[in-house]
C-alpha cells in the first residue's frame, strides 16, 4: 500500500537526538549505512502538541498490513530473535509489533535442531531462534520451526537489500540493529557452523580487505554453543569485553551493552535475555555508542595500515613479525609496547590476519583471502579484541582461557589481542601467566601497552617484546603527504612538516591535526596549523627572542603582549620558548630557510648569546614554577622576557666576563665597543675603558679578521725580527678580552715548544699587545693540541688546553715603551702593583706564569680545559713543579671539574673583593674524584679548604 504511514511517538529530545544520531546508525553486519541514509531524508517528522513528535515516513514497497508490519517490506538486513519459543518478539519502538518469525529456513546454512535453550529470565525461555532474511522473515509468517541457525548473514540478495532498502525509522533501525546485536553476537550459541566450505560461495575473493562484510560473505556463520558452559566464551561480545576485531572501524572496546561487569561477569547466564539485551542495546544506541561507523570517522580509521608495508617506521617489527609467521615460530605470548599512536594496535591487527591468511604469498595479509576478508570485515570469529578492563577479573580470565581452548572456527589461530594491559590487575595477570603454559600451539595473545613499567616483571619475561618507537618526522610527514594526495586536500609542505614536529612521533597525533584541518576546507598552511594548535610560530618566537637579546625592552614588551592577546597561553608560551632556545642550543636554529631564522642566527651566534639563552632557560623554568602559583601568569612571562633581555655579565657564570663585545678601533682611531647586535648591523659605540664595560674578540667567524689585524700590529710591532717572524708563523691571537681596563689576550701555540718559547717572550708580546690595545694586558699562552694527562683521565680529548700561563702588565699610557728592554719593561709591567696586598702570591722573576709561587718553585694555578672551539669544558688546578726558575714549568693537572655537571660550575662564583677592580676570587667546587692526599699536598698556601669548596683569594687566571 503505497503512501502508507507509519507514526513514532518520540519524545521531543529523542527526536531531535535521533536526527544527530541517525548518521552513526549503521547495519553492523553490512557495515553499511545506506540503509539508513534515506531516513532524514524520506521521514516525515511531525509535531503534535497532544503526541509530541512523531516522525513518518512512506512505505513504498508496503503492500498492506497493519501499523505492526512496519518493517516487513524493509529488508534491513536485520535479524530477528525470538524471545521465547513459541511466542513472537516484539519491539515496541512506537512502530508497532514486528514479527520476527523464523518461518523456514529458506536460503540459510545451518543445521536444523531443537532450539538451544539458555537460562531463563523472568521466567521466560528464550532460544536462538532461527534467522533468515527479514524479507522471507516477514513474509513467511510462520510458527517456530526451531532451526538451531544463529546465521547473522542478510538476504541472499544483499545488494538487492540494499538498493530496495528505502525508509526505515529511526526506531525501527535502533529496533533491528537491537534485534541484530542480540541474533549476531549476544546470543549463546549451540554449535558451530563449521565449515567454510558451506558458505564459501558466497566470500568474494575480490572482496577488498574493507568490504563490508555482506559484500564480502553471504553464509557466515556464528559459532552454536558446544554446551551451556562455553556460552561466555565465543560470544563473548557482550559485555565481556571481547569483541570481534576489526580493521576499518575504531577499536571498539567497550561493551555493546552498558551494564555493569562487575554484575555481569563473562560467563553469566543470567543476563542472556532478549529483553535484557535489548534494553541494554537500545540503551546503548540511545547512547550514541556506535560500535560501527559507516565511514571511517576519521583520517587516522580511513587510514589505519592493513598491511605490514603500510606500517609506517615499524620496519624491524614489521619484519621480524613476518619473519616469525614465514617461519613458523609463532610464541604463544606477545607484547607490543611503545608511545601512543605509533602503530601498536595496528600491527597487532595486521599481525593476526597475517597468522591466518591463506594466501602462500610473502606478503601477508593479502586482503583477499577467506580468513582475510573475514578479518578486514571484522566477521572473523577468532580474532578476539579484549577489554583489559572487562577482563580484570579471575573468573573472566578463566573464561578467557575455556574459550581460547576452544580451537579456532576457521582459522589456524585463535588470536586474542589485549590493549591497555597495563592496567590488568596482579592477580589477572598472574592467572593470565598460569594459563599461558596449557595453551594449545593455536592460540596466541597479543598484548598492547604504552607502559612497559606498569607490566609485571613475570610478564615481561614470558613474552617476546616488540617495541613500536616514535615514528620519526619524515616518516609522518610523508604519511601525511601521501594522504593529502589521495584525500585531494591542497596543503603547504612546510605546514606537514609542522605537523610532524609538534606529533611527538604519533602519527595518529599528526593524523588528527590534519584530519581537523581539513575541516576548515582551505589549504593547509603553517598559518591554519598554527591556529589550530594554539601555538606561535617559531618565527615569532626567534623574533621576541631577538628582541629580548638585543635588549629592545620596550619593543619586546608590545610584541610579547600582542602575541599573549591574541591567541597564545602563557604556559604555552615558555615551553615554546624553553624549546626554541634549546633548539638554537643544539645549533637547530640553522636549519631551515626562513628568513627569519637566518639573521636569528646570524645575529646571536656568539658566545654570550649562547649563555644568555641558557641563562634564559633558568629563568623561564623559574617561571613556569612561578607560574603554577600565580594567577598572573602574562605578568610573570612579562618579567621573564625582561629578565632575558635586561641581563648581564654578572648575571652570567664565570666565564661570562667574557662578555662577549667587540673591541675595535673606529675609523678615527678611537677605541670602541664594537657589538653584535640583533638587528644584524654591527654598531659602533665608542667606549672608555673606565665604562667597566667588558668586551671580547672571541673566536667566531667574524671575529677573526680582527684579531687576525691585531695579532698582525702586535707581531710587526715586535723589535726582534726572529720573533717577529715566529710569532707570524706559529702563533696567533684566538680571543681578546677586555674587561674593567684589562685586555686577557689568548695566544695559541700548536707545539708545545712554541708555546715555551713564546712565553720566554711574553714581555714583549705583552708591551706590544698594550700599544695596540691601550690598555692593561694579560696574555695566555694556550697550547692548541695537548697531550692527554694520565692524571686527569677526563681530560683525554687532544684538543683540550692543558697548557696556560698568563702574564699581566700595567698600561702606562704617556711612558715611552721599549719592547727590548727588561729594565724598562719593569716601568709598566703591573704584576707586583696587582698583588702587592696578597702575600701569598709571588710573580716569577723570569716573566712566566703569574701564580702563587709555593717554595721549592711549585705552583700552582687554575687551569680551565678548553675544546677546539675555546669553549671552556672544565676547569681545574695545576701545580708546577720546576727545579729551577728558568724551567719550563711541567704542569699536571690536580683535578678538574666539569662545568656541564652538577656541582661542577654551577658553584663556581665570582666574589669582588675590596681590594681592586681587578683581583676577585672564587669558588671552585673540587671534583670528587680528586684524591684528599692529592688536594692537600697541592693547594698551594693562602687557599682555604673547605667541605667540598676551596678557595682562591687571588686573581685567577684563566
Ligand atoms: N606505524 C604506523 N603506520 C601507519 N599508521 C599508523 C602508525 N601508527 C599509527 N598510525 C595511525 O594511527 C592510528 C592509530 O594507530 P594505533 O591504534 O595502531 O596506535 P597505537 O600505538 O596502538 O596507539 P595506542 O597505544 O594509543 O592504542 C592508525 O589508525 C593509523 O592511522
Ligand atoms: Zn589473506
Amino acid at each position: 500500500m503505497d503512501g502508507r504511514r507509519h507514526s513514532v511517538d518520540l519524545p521531543i529530545s529523542r527526536t531531535l537526538v535521533a536526527l544527530r544520531r541517525v548518521r552513526s546508525l549503521r547495519d553492523p553486519s553490512t557495515n553499511s549505512m545506506s540503509k539508513f541514509s534515506a531516513l532524514v531524508d524520506t521521514g516525515n517528522w511531525e509535531i503534535d502538541s497532544s503526541k509530541g513528535i512523531s516522525l513518518q515516513f512512506k512505505n513504498d514497497r508496503q503492500e498492506g498490513g497493519s501499523d505492526g508490519d512496519a518493517l516487513r517490506s524493509k529488508n534491513l538486513g536485520f535479524y530477528g530473535l525470538r524471545e521465547g519459543c513459541a511466542d513472537d518478539f516484539e519491539l515496541n519502538c512506537g512502530l508497532g509489533k514486528s514479527k520476527l518469525n523464523s518461518g523456514k529456513n529458506t536460503g540459510w546454512v545451518g543445521k536444523t535442531g531443537p532450539p538451544s535453550k539458555t537460562k531463563q529470565i523472568d521466567g521466560s525461555d528464550y532460544c536462538a531462534s532461527n534467522y533468515k532474511p527479514l524479507t522471507e522473515r516477514y513474509f513467511d509468517d510462520h510458527e517456530d520451526t526451531r532451526l538451531d541457525l544463529t546465521c547473522i548473514t542478510s538476504s541472499s540478495n544483499r545488494f538487492e537489500d540494499l538498493d530496495t532498502y528505502k525508509e526505515p525509522t529511526v526506531e525501527s533501525s535502533r529496533a533491528e540493529q537491537a534485534d541484530h546485536i542480540i541474533s549476531t553476537q549476544k546470543l549463546p550459541y549451540k554449535n558451530w557452523v563449521k565449515s567454510f566450505g558451506v558458505v564459501s560461495d558466497g566470500v568474494s575473493c575480490e572482496a577488498s580487505p574493507c568490504a563490508s562484510v555482506s559484500d564480502a560473505i553471504s553464509g557466515h556463520t556464528a559459532p552454536l554453543l558446544e554446551n551451556e558452559e562455553d556460552d561466555d566464551v565465543d560470544d563473548s561480545h557482550h559485555g565481556c569485553g571481547i569483541s570481534c576485531c576489526w580493521l576499518r572501524t575504531p577499536k571498539f572496546r567497550e561493551s555493546y551493552l552498558s551494564y555493569d561487569a562487575e554484575e555481569h561477569p563473562l560467563v553469566s547466564g543470567d543476563v542472556d535475555s532478549p529483553a535484557f539485551y535489548k534494553k541494554r542495546i537500545l540503551k546503548h544506541i540511545n547512547n550514541e555508542i556506535t560500535p560501527y561507523s559507516e565511514t571511517p570517522r576519521c583520517l587516522s580509521e580511513k587510514f589505519r595500515p592493513k598491511s605490514f608495508s603500510e606500517l609506517v617506521g615499524q620496519n624491524v617489527v614489521a619484519k621480524s613479525l613476518l619473519g616469525a609467521i614465514s617461519k613458523g615460530k609463532m610464541t604463544s605470548f606477545y607484547l607490543f609496547h611503545g608511545p601512543r599512536g605509533t602503530g601498536k594496535t595496528s600491527a597487532s591487527r595486521i599481525f593476526a590476519a597475517a597468522l591466518n591468511c591463506l594466501s602462500i604469498e610473502e606478503d601477508r595479509p593479502c586482503g583477499l583471502c577467506r580468513e582475510c576478508v573475514l578479518f578486514f570485515s571484522g566477521r572473523s570469529m577468532d580474532v578476539k579484541e579484549v577489554d583489559s578492563v572487562r577482563i580484570n577479573r579471575i573468573t573472566r580470565v578463566r573464561s578467557l582461557f575455556k574459550s581460547a581452548a576452544i580451537p579456532p572456527v576457521s582459522s589456524r589461530f585463535k588470536v586474542f589481542i589485549i590493549d591497555e594491559c597495563q592496567l590488568l590487575r596482579g592477580e589477572t595477570w598472574a592467572a593470565v601467566l598460569n594459563s599461558l603454559d596449557s595453551l594449545s600451539q593455536h592460540v596466541i595473545f597479543v598484548m598492547i601497552t604504552p607502559d612497559l613499567d606498569s607490566v609485571p616483571q613475570s610478564a615481561l619475561s614470558r613474552s617476546q617484546r616488540y617495541h613500536f618507537p616514535k615514528i620519526k618526522d619524515l616518516d609522518i610527514e610523508n604519511r601525511l603527504e601521501k594522504i593529502c594526495t589521495q584525500e585531494g586536500l591542497d596543503f603547504d609542505q612546510a605546514a606537514l612538516n609542522f605537523i610532524a614536529s609538534k606529533s611527538n612521533g604519533s602519527l595518529r597525533d599528526a593524523e588528527m591535526i590534519l584530519d581537523q584541518l581539513s575541516l576548515l576546507g582551505k589549504k593547509i598552511t603553517m598559518a591554519l596549523a598554527y591556529e589550530l594548535i594554539g601555538i606561535v610560530s617559531d618565527d615569532e618566537l626567534l623574533d621576541l627572542l631577538d628582541l629580548a637579546l638585543s635588549s629592545d625592552t620596550s619593543n619586546m614588551v608590545v610584541r610579547a603582549r600582542e602575541l599573549m592577546r591574541s591567541r597564545i597561553d602563557p604556559m604555552q608560551l615558555i615551553t615554546q620558548l624553553a624549546n626554541l632556545i634549546m633548539d638554537i642550543l643544539a645549533g637547530k636554529c640553522q636549519e631551515g630557510n626562513s628568513e627569519v631564522r637566518r639573521k636569528f642566527s646570524t645575529n646571536h651566534n656568539s658566545e654570550v648569546d649562547m649563555k644568555k639563552l641558557s641563562h634564559g632557560l633558568t629563568i623561564l623554568s623559574e617561571t613556569e614554577k612561578q607560574f603554577r602559583v600565580s594567577k598572573n601568569q602574562t605578568t610573570w612571562l612579562t618579567v621573564a622576557l625582561l629578565r632575558l633581555s635586561s641581563m648581564e655579565s654578572s648575571s652570567l657564570d664565570s666565564n661570562d666576563s667574557n662578555f662577549c663585545l667587540k673591541r675595535a678601533q673606529d675609523q678615527d682611531g678611537d677605541f670602541c665597543t664594537l657589538s653584535a647586535t640583533g638587528d644584524g648591523s654591527k654598531h659602533l659605540v665608542t667606549c672608555s675603558f673606565d665604562d667597566h664595560k667588558p668586551y671580547k674578540l672571541g673566536i667566531q667567524e667574524d671575529c677573526k679578521g680582527e684579531l687576525e689585524s691585531i695579532w698582525k700590529r702586535t707581531t710587526d710591532l715586535c723589535q726582534s725580527k726572529s720573533l717577529k717572524n715566529f710569532l707570524k708563523k706559529q702563533g696567533n691571537l684566538s680571543s681578546l678580552c677586555v674587561n674593567q681596563g684589562l685586555a686577557v689576550a689568548e695566544l695559541e701555540f700548536q707545539h708545545p715548544d712554541h708555546a715555551s718559547k713564546a712565553e720566554k717572550s711574553w714581555k714583549q708580546i705583552a708591551s706590544s699587545l698594550q700599544s695596540i690595545l691601550g690598555c692593561n694586558v694579560e696574555i695566555r699562552i694556550n697550547l692548541a693540541n695537548c697531550v692527554p694527562n694520565p692524571k686527569c683521565p677526563k681530560v683525554s680529548k687532544p684538543s683540550f688546553c692543558l697548557f696556560c700561563c698568563s702574564s699581566r702588565m700595567q698600561w702606562k699610557p704617556h711612558s715611552s715603551i721599549d719592547h727590548g728592554s727588561d729594565s724598562d719593561l719593569s716601568e709598566y709591567t703591573s704584576k707586583k702593583a696587582i698583588i702587592k696586598d696578597r702575600p701569598n702570591l709571588t710573580s716569577t722573576s723570569n716573566g712566566g706564569c703569574q701564580m702563587p709561587q709555593c717554595s721549592d718553585h711549585r705552583a700552582e694555578a687554575v687551569r680551565t680545559l678548553r675544546n677546539s672551539e675555546g669553549n671552556v669544558l672544565s676547569i681545574g688546578m695545576a701545580s708546577s713543579l720546576r727545579s729551577s726558575e728558568n724551567d719550563m714549568p711541567k704542569m699536571h693537572m690536580l683535578g678538574v671539574e666539569p662545568l656541564t655537571e652538577e656541582g661542577g660550575g654551577q658553584d663556581l662564583s665570582i666574589h669582588k673583593p675590596e681590594d681592586g677592580p681587578s683581583c676577585f676570587s672564587r669558588i671552585l667546587r673540587l671534583p670528587k674524584n680528586l684524591h684528599p692526599a692529592d688536594s692537600s699536598q697541592m693547594i698551594p698556601p693562602g687557599i682555604e679548604k673547605g667541605n667540598k669548596c676551596i678557595v682562591f683569594p687571588w686573581d685567577i687566571v684563566f
